[in-house]
C-alpha cells in the first residue's frame, strides 16, 4: 500500500505535506531530512505533517530542510488551507492558528507576536526593538517571535545584503539558543517592504510568511509603515495586517502542485 503526499507551494516556498489525520505517519528529523533532498528526496524546504487533534481540525508539524522543528510556518499555513478547503483550526508548536482558504490561497489568524528578549529568545536581556548588536554592516536589528523566531535588518537595499553568506553565521549566533530566522527588509512605501529571508534550517527561500509577518510586525511597531502592510518577497506578494496588540493577520496565495505517492520507509 503507497503512501501519499501533496506537493504544495506558498509563493515558491515548498512543502512536501503529508495528512496523517487518517493513517499514522512517523517521522523523524533523519527522514524528513531525508524526504527533504532535492537530489535524493523529493525535495521541499518544510516537511509538513497533518496529525490528529482533540481540540482542533488538525495538529500541524513543521519539519525544515535539516530535520529541525519549527514553531510555525506562515507559508504552509496557507497551504493546508487550501488542502483543508474550509475554515481550521491548526494546532502548532508555536500556538493555535486559524486559517480560511479562498480559490487560490488563504487568510491565516497567526496569533499575537511577542518581543520579551527571553520570548524570541536571546541568551541575554536586551531591548528587541532595535538591538546593539551587528554582524558586517548589518546592525540595530529587532527581534520578533511569531510563533518562530526572527531578526529584522533595515537597509537600504536588502538586494545587496550577502545573505547567502550573512545569513547562516547569524542563524547559529550563540545569542540565539534556538537559532533564529534572519530577514532583511527595505521599505518600499508607507505600506510597503521588499524583503528577502534566510530561513532557519532551510536557507535562502522564495518567500517565508513568518519572515513577512515579522518584518511587518516590526515595521508598524517602530512606525516606519503603516498597517495593512504588503510584503515583497523574491516568490510574490503578502499582505500582512496588525493593529498592535491584536493577532497577526497574513493573506496570500497558495498551490497545490501535484499528488505523489512513495514508501515513507524508503527514507530511512
Ligand atoms: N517558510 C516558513 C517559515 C519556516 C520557519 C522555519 N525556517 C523556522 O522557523 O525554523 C514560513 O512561511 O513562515
Amino acid at each position: 500500500m503507497a503512501d501519499h503526499f501533496h506537493k504544495m507551494h506558498g509563493l515558491g516556498n515548498d512543502f512536501v505535506v503529508i495528512d496523517a489525520r487518517e493513517k499514522a505517519v512517523s517521522m523523524t528529523a533523519a527522514r524528513a531530512r531525508a524526504i527533504a533532498d532535492r537530489h535524493n528526496g523529493i525535495g521541499c524546504d518544510q516537511l509538513i505533517l497533518l496529525e490528529p487533534a482533540d481540540d482542533a481540525d488538525a495538529v500541524m508539524r513543521i519539519f525544515n530542510a535539516d530535520g529541525s522543528i519549527a514553531e510555525a510556518c506562515g507559508n504552509a499555513s496557507r497551504a493546508v488551507a487550501l488542502l483543508i478547503g474550509r475554515k481550521a483550526e491548526l494546532i502548532t508548536a508555536g500556538g493555535r492558528i486559524t486559517v480560511e482558504p479562498f480559490a487560490d490561497g488563504a487568510t491565516v489568524e497567526m496569533g499575537l507576536p511577542h518581543f520579551g528578549w527571553d520570548e524570541i529568545p536571546l541568551a541575554y536581556a536586551m531591548d528587541t526593538s532595535a538591538m546593539p548588536v551587528g554582524w558586517e554592516g548589518l546592525s540595530d536589528p529587532a527581534a520578533v517571535n511569531v510563533g518562530n523566531p526572527h531578526l529584522i535588518f533595515f537597509v537600504d537595499d536588502c538586494d545587496a545584503v550577502p545573505l547567502d553568506r550573512l545569513g547562516p553565521l547569524i542563524e547559529n549566533d550563540p545569542l540565539f539558543p534556538e537559532r533564529i530566522n534572519v530577514n532583511v527588509a527595505t521599505l518600499t512605501g508607507p505600506n510597503a517592504i521588499k524583503l528577502r529571508v534566510w530561513e532557519r534550517g532551510a536557507g535562502l527561500t522564495l518567500a517565508c510568511g513568518t519572515g513577512a509577518c515579522a518584518t511587518a510586525v516590526a515595521a508598524i511597531r517602530s512606525k516606519r509603515v503603516t498597517s495593512p502592510v504588503e510584503v515583497s518577497l523574491p516568490g510574490g506578494i503578502l499582505t500582512i495586517a496588525w493593529a498592535g496588540g491584536e493577532q497577526i493577520t497574513m493573506t496570500g496565495p497558495a498551490t497545490h502542485v501535484f499528488t505523489g505517492e512513495t514508501h515513507w520507509a524508503n527514507f530511512d
